[in-house]
């Protein structure tokens, strides 16, 4: 069960966690919601207009892979989606929640309890074990770490019997794994990752993103969606839709792709910057 955070107004809690639940229209119902995304950075006198007017989808149920030539804004719109960035303009919905309406405190809770992360440098502290390293989000949220959920994350990545390992007595895949772990012990709904994979050679890629997409798919569990940056067409292949930026704006879509076709799409983006 949830306890409670020390440091936040319960009312808000309340609010943001009563507001989960994936939009419903007609077809599939979306668990991330964009519109117009607008996100302008200025440095010094200039400006760089990382995205411009993103408009996409991410359903329930889907393994979606973002694409695109260097600096085209994939980090910049998984940030914004996952409300670790403000855009300057334009909409976020996660689960029915309008981010972009949200202040700081709400903002938090709606990361902390419906939103995982996974970034490519695992960022495991290594002076704590596995399970500590994987309940230091719910100790920073000032829970009670449930030993029950710690220990279903990590079975969840295959790691039930490293609970007590340091990071440096793990390989760099069961790293990732922890790290993976970490970010769904709150039972997240959407979990977005920037380039998980890219740290890890190709087989222990490959037995990431298939555990991944088995998380996807597991009967009573909480994750809704994944959504991932890739610059590699292989790792891409795995998602079941793979959209594609370019200086800012979405360029186009593969659905069921292989890595050819996604390097094919990807070649002729950096063709046409020439
Ligand atoms: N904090 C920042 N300050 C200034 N400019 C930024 C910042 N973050 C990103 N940018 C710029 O915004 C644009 C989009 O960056 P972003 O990191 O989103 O692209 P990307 O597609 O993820 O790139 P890469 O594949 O190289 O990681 C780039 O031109 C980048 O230089």
């Amino acid at each position: 069960m949830r306890g409670k955070s020390s440091d936040v107004d319960v009312s808000t809690e309340v609010r943001v966690q009563e507001q989960w639940e994936p939009a419903s229209g007609s077809g599939r119902p979306e668990a991330v919601q964009i519109t117009g995304l607008t996100r302008t950075y200025r440095t010094g006198g200039t400006e760089v207009r990382a995205l411009d007017g993103v408009s996409i989808t991410f359903p329930v149920g889907a393994f979606t892979a973002i694409m695109g030539p260097s600096g085209s804004g994939k980090s910049t719109l998984l940030q914004c989606a996952a409300g670790l960035d403000r855009p300057d303009s334009g909409r976020v919905v996660v689960g029915g929640t309008d981010l972009t309406g949200l202040d700081e405190t709400a903002l938090t809770l709606l990361r902390r309890d419906h939103i995982g992360f996974v970034f490519q440098a695992f960022n495991l502290l290594p002076s704590l074990t596995a399970a500590q390293n994987v309940e230091l989000p719910l100790r920073l949220a000032g829970r009670r770490p449930d030993r029950d959920l710690v220990a279903r994350a990590l079975a969840d990545v295959g790691l039930a019997d490293r609970a007590g390992h340091r990071p440096n007595q793990l390989s760099g895949g069961q790293q990732q794994r922890v790290a993976i772990a970490r970010a769904l012990v709150a039972r997240p709904a959407v979990l977005f990752a920037d380039e998980p994979t890219g740290a890890l050679d190709a087989t222990t890629g490959r037995e990431l993103l298939t555990t991944l997409r088995d998380l996807l798919g597991a009967p009573g569990g909480g994750l809704h969606s994944i959504v991932m940056v890739t610059h590699d067409p292989v790792v891409a292949a795995h998602a079941d839709r793979v959209v594609f930026l370019a200086d800012g704006r979405l360029v186009g879509e593969l659905t069921e792709p292989t890595a050819a076709q996604v390097a094919a799409r990807m070649t002729g983006l950096e063709s046409d910057r020439c």
